[in-house]
């Protein structure tokens, strides 16, 4: 007996245990602040959980976090997933709105949309889909032909690894990968149905590859990646924050709502902020870093008179800078197509939320719920094939799944008969349908919109106008978009499952032709939402840039000791999801801040060491004056600004000499 009771008794240790260990996480948040900092970082997001980390490193400076939403290390369920959805809608969502939309979401309630953004530490990473996507080399080239001159693809790679704690161990490229950041990305999982994707990939021509390497070059297929490490959710917070809390330089301040940033003779000197009711301010003595996000940046300067004038204004708001802050708002929109099978190999809540695959997460990190939301494979497409773009203007993504949001209906503010047109048959069913989702994103949207106070109360929501599909190209690029989706839904291995094409029948579009590209525009015009991915608020750009707000250093124009950090700055949104090119965007920003101007050089230094190690430089060739060099054990790309640095590594007999070019790109 005694026995029997020792080992229940040494069993229920360990659960709790493991329980605790897998589910609770540090607290270190202060409530009693120092009067001054030297670096007051606005926002605990994405972005500001980078900086919190990087600008610490450095003992003797002191970092302040303010952050209006709560930790979330009370709130275990944001770590599951599988719960991506369902943790919208909740406190860590500010739960913002569009105005009404004239070209779109017809299907709404009003012609408005929901916004959901991440509120509290971690920020929209808390709440995203959890999908790591870099972008397309050509996105980040044109930044820097256009001006933001340290921002091409070869410049910011290194940025990308450094955050990256690369779990996978399959076709792990080392010149696009690494291990040890504090970010971890792991292969998304693999259901049978993920399989059948790849083999319709390949039917319709895809290259599959890794969408993160492959020089840049996005177009073709792949496994999503996502940001989950021992099947939990790699959160900003979880990768930037937690292991640093112990920092005596470091405070974190959560539920403290930033509602001004205070400017004295054109110079950031420190922040006004709202914590528990009561209003308390805080001096930088270096620089403010804002990192609010696409929406709390940009209201925050026009709280802080910096943006147009006109608006300011008329709001009474004495101007400090005349600078276009919100004026060019963007955002990816998302439509989806979808499809039954006849079996039973797709995702369904019933066969998800289990005890036994909440007991396998809690315990093992393994099970259904470790998958992010079923999304599971990705295709980018140069749709037009008219156009001389240089990356893909569509991204599919493929969802082993009929159901978008778990099992709610209001995430996307569609009218009753819209809800019950599109989501009863899915959710109102006793068994519930197998199937899978295309979902046909918009990468490169030409619509533009903007973002503007309603009034100087901080705690007013401002008005977001994405203006989705006014440029009339983005609705031929869905449709383009969608009728590739229906190639892959054609492929004899998507037929082989049974692929019924879900008819979609809604009010308002019932007369059209059935598949026609007119009936198509109807429904994206009615259908079409967010997929959460606003920029663009605070553009970067060269400093005679009219429509820029901050430059390629991220100093905010005009006035000294401001800078924005955050998905805002991109001057065009990225051609995929934004949360990597956000968490790179603040890692440079860390850099430029305190003064280094590129791990591109401490990259380089390693590489000629490793070269000096190896003898000789296999071969090296230029491009646009710069000068790329390969080692010969190991294939390493980095470039130099001049021949000099590489010449003691070049063996005589190698060809090539100054000034020799190569076509190698
Ligand atoms: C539902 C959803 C799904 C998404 N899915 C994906 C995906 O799968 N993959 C992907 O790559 N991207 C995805 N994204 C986008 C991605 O998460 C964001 O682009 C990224 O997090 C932006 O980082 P950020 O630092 O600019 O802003 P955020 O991460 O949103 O952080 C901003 C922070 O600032 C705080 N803040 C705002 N105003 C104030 C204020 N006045 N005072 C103090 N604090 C303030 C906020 O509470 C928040 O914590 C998704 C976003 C959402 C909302």
């Amino acid at each position: 007996m005694k026995t029997v009771v020792a080992t229940l008794l040494t069993i229920s240790v360990a659960i709790a245990t493991t329980y605790y260990l897998r589910v609770t996480k540090p607290d270190g948040f202060v409530r009693s602040f120092n009067q001054s900092y030297d670096y007051i970082i606005v926002g605990g997001g994405a972005a500001g959980l980078v900086l919190a980390n990087r600008l610490s490193e450095d003992a003797d400076v002191t970092v302040l976090v303010l952050e209006a939403g709560k930790s979330e290390s009370d709130k275990p369920i944001y770590d599951v997933p599988y719960n991506a959805p369902k943790a919208q809608m909740t406190e860590a969502d500010w739960i913002y709105r569009t105005v009404p939309q004239k070209h779109a979401q017809w299907g709404m309630k009003n012609n408005v949309g929901i916004w959901p953004q991440g509120k509290g530490l971690g920020g929209s990473t808390l709440l995203n889909g959890l999908v790591y996507i870099r972008g397309s080399r050509h996105d980040y080239d044109t930044w820097a032909a256009n001006g933001c001159e340290g921002w091409s693809y070869d410049e910011i790679l290194p940025y990308f690894l450094k955050t990256e704690d690369m779990r996978e161990t399959d076709g792990f490229d080392e010149e696009y990968h690494s291990r040890g950041g504090p970010i971890a990305i792991s292969d998304t999982t693999k259901s049978e149905i993920a399989d059948v994707y790849f083999e319709a990939a390949k039917e319709i021509g895809f290259k599959v590859h890794d969408c993160n390497g492959n020089d840049g070059i996005q177009d073709g297929f792949c496994r999503v990646q996502a940001i989950i490490g021992e099947g939990q959710r790699c959160t900003a917070a979880r990768g930037f924050l937690h292991p640093v809390l112990g920092r005596d330089n470091l405070h974190v301040a959560i539920e403290s709502h930033v509602t001004k940033v205070v400017i004295e003779n054109k110079r950031a000197v420190g922040v006004e902020f709202i914590q528990q009711g009561r209003k308390k301010h805080a001096a930088a003595k270096r620089e403010v870093i804002l990192t609010a996000g696409t929406v709390g940046s940009a209201q925050l300067l026009l709280l802080s008179g910096v943006g147009p004038k006109d608006h300011l204004t008329e709001l009474g708001i004495p101007v400090v800078a005349d600078l276009p802050v919100g004026s060019t708002l963007r955002d990816h929109m998302m439509f989806f197509v979808k499809a039954d099978i006849d079996k039973p190999i797709s995702y369904t809540s019933a066969k998800v939320f289990t005890p036994l695959n909440w007991l396998k997460y809690y315990f093992f990190g393994t099970g259904l719920l470790t998958s992010n939301a079923a999304i599971e494979s990705q295709a980018f497409v140069r749709t037009d094939p008219d156009s001389q773009a240089k990356s893909p203007d569509i991204q599919l993504t493929l969802f082993s799944t009929l159901e978008e949001h778990g099992d709610s209906f209001d995430h996307f503010n569609y009218k009753d008969e819209i809800n019950e047109a599109l989501f009863r048959s899915i959710h109102g069913t006793e068994v519930m349908p197998e199937g899978y989702s295309i979902d046909v994103v918009l990468i490169q949207p030409k619509s533009k919109g903007s973002l503007r106070l309603v009034s100087r109360d901080p705690f007013d929501y401002p008005l977001l106008d994405p203006n989705y599909l006014s440029d009339a190209e983005d609705i031929k690029t869905f449709i383009r978009g969608i009728r590739y989706a229906q190639k892959m839904m054609k492929t004899d291995a998507l037929k082989n499952l049974g692929t019924k094409f879900r008819e979609i029948d809604i009010p308002g579009c019932r007369e059209k032709t059935p598949d026609s590209d007119e009936q198509w525009e109807c429904f994206v015009r009615h259908l079409a939402t967010t997929i959460y991915h606003p920029a663009s608020t605070c553009k970067m750009g060269a400093l005679s840039d009219p429509t820029a707000v901050v430059d390629p250093q991220l100093r905010v124009k005009g006035i000294s000791g401001l800078r924005v950090a955050d998905c805002s700055v991109m001057p065009n949104l990225t051609s995929g999801n934004t949360m990597a090119p956000t968490f790179m965007i603040a890692e440079k920003a860390a850099d430029l801040i305190r003064g280094i101007t590129g791990i591109k050089r401490q990259k380089l230094i390693s590489e000629l060491s490793r070269a000096r190690k190896a003898k000789s430089i296999a071969s090296y060739w230029t491009n646009d004056g710069r000068i790329f060099f390969k080692v010969t054990m190991e294939s390493a790309k980095v470039f130099v600004k001049s021949y000099d640095d590489i010449a003691p590594y070049v063996p005589h007999s190698e060809e090539g000499g100054p000034g020799q070019t190569d076509s190698f790109f």
